[in-house]
């Protein structure tokens, strides 16, 4: 049978061996949600790198920039790390470099494996199905927050882990805690994420509604997935 393990935080990979593998690098709060909504309205290309700078220098080349840390974004770029600001006609057709405090660093750390699909709630079944068509095995990698686990992630990775029990089975602890964690709290997500760091984070910020929006499941039938250096679909 495939196996399906979990990768709770970048700083992890070293652990797995990604060779051969399908991986799914998931941030739900909020760089793989943007992503997803990104290319659902109509951009054709993201390319995911870890640095503010190198970012902005993809604009000389046609590339409108999207930058954030901390939840910030630094003034001079066009979109911040918003799923709303990628619904709007500018995005569509368009080419976009993206940094993000932990989503492009987990994309980053990923390039080694077979495929590397993106994940969110908002694209879940697409993910699925592309898994269940896989026939090796396939890693979560989840994006977390500077190195550390967050709840969101691992529910998501939990989630996936439900929808192909059967197929797979769980390669260790950490895809075991993601499903259990899941099945706690699958009735109601907005509830179960309400006291995690990254909620704390972006209520602090006054951004209450991209909560509601990146645990919405299946808004979406798009699955990006990296192509060399870049995401396409
Ligand atoms: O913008 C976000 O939601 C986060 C920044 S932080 O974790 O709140 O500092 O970035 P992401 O790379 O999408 O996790």
């Amino acid at each position: 049978m495939q196996k399906i393990d979990v990768c709770l935080s970048p700083d992890l990979i070293h652990l797995y061996d990604l060779a051969g593998k399908a991986v799914v690098v998931v941030d739900i709060f909020r760089a793989t949600s943007c992503m997803v909504t990104a290319f659902a309205h109509g951009a054709v290309e993201i390319i995911p790198v870890e640095d503010v700078d190198v970012c902005a220098s993809h604009r000389e080349q046609g590339y409108l920039i999207s930058a954030e840390r901390n939840g910030v974004t630094p003034a001079g770029f066009d979109f911040d790390n918003s799923p709303f600001s990628y619904q709007v006609d500018r995005v569509k057709g368009a080419k976009i470099c993206v940094t993000t405090t932990n989503g492009t660093v987990a994309l980053r750390r990923s390039v080694q494996a077979a495929q590397v699909y993106v994940g969110a709630f908002l694209n879940i079944s697409s993910v699925v199905r592309a898994l269940k068509a896989w026939s090796g095995d396939a890693i979560v990698v989840c994006a977390g927050w500077k190195g550390k686990p967050n709840l969101e992630d691992t529910l998501f990775a939990g989630a996936v882990i439900d929808e192909l029990v059967g197929q797979y089975t769980v390669a260790d602890d950490a895809a075991l805690m993601a499903w259990k964690q899941y099945n706690l709290a699958s009735s109601d997500l907005i509830t179960a994420v309400k006291h995690s760091s990254h909620v704390n984070r972006l209520l602090g910020l006054g951004i209450e509604k991209d909560i509601t929006f990146c645990l919405e499941r299946d808004r979406y039938d798009v699955l990006p997935h990296l192509q060399g250096d870049k995401l396409v679909l």
